[in-house]
C-alpha cells in the first residue's frame, strides 16, 4: 500500500508548496476583523492570468493509470468539505515513472500549489465524493495531454488512519 503524504504537515517541496489557511502558518498572510479571518497566501500562486475551475470526483479507491503536466503554469488544488487524494511525479522525470509517484492528501482548510511541470493525476475524494477547485492558466496553446505511467498503474486505498485534521 503505498503511504500517503499530508499537505501541512510533511514535506511536499518536490512537488510544489503547501497552503496552510491557520494562524501561525508562515505560507499565508493573517487579517483579522469583526467576524472574519482573512487567510490570504503569502507567495503569488500564479505569474499570469488564471481560470477557476471546479472538478466533481468520486471517492477512493481508484486505479491512477495516467497523469498530465503543465510546464506553462503552476496550478493550485483546493479541496471543498472532503479531503483529496492524487497521485504526482517530480517535474524531472520526462514520463511519470510508477516507483517514483506518492500520493498526496489535501486536507480541509489547505492547498496545494503544484509546481510547473509537475506530474499530476486528478485528486478523489478520501471518504466521500467530492468536489474541488483548480486555480491555473488555461492556454489552448498548450492542450493537456494525459501520459499512461511508465511502470503500471498506482493503487489508491481509503486510509482512515491517515485522514488528517491540519487545523
Ligand atoms: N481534474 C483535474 O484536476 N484537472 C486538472 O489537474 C487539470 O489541469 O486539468
Amino acid at each position: 500500500m503505498s503511504k500517503r503524504l499530508v499537505v501541512g504537515k510533511d514535506d511536499v517541496s518536490k512537488w510544489g508548496i503547501a497552503l496552510l489557511f491557520s494562524p501561525g502558518s508562515d505560507s499565508v498572510v493573517v487579517t483579522n476583523g469583526d467576524g472574519w479571518h482573512d487567510f490570504k497566501s503569502a507567495a503569488k500562486i500564479s505569474d499570469g492570468a488564471v481560470n477557476l475551475a471546479m472538478t466533481q470526483v468520486s471517492v477512493l479507491p481508484k486505479r491512477i493509470e495516467r497523469m498530465e503536466r503543465h510546464d506553462h503554469t503552476k496550478e493550485t488544488l483546493c479541496p471543498t468539505n472532503h479531503s483529496i487524494v492524487l497521485g504526482v511525479c517530480a517535474k524531472e522525470f520526462d514520463v511519470p515513472e510508477t516507483d517514483q509517484c506518492v500520493l498526496l492528501e489535501i486536507p480541509c482548510g489547505t492547498a496545494l500549489v503544484m509546481d510547473k511541470g509537475t506530474w499530476h493525476s486528478p485528486c478523489f475524494g478520501v471518504s466521500e465524493p467530492t468536489q474541488y477547485y483548480w486555480i491555473a492558466t488555461s492556454d489552448p496553446r498548450f492542450p493537456s495531454e494525459w501520459i499512461p505511467l511508465a511502470g503500471g498503474s498506482l493503487e489508491t486505498y481509503m486510509e482512515t488512519e491517515s485522514d488528517s485534521d491540519v487545523l
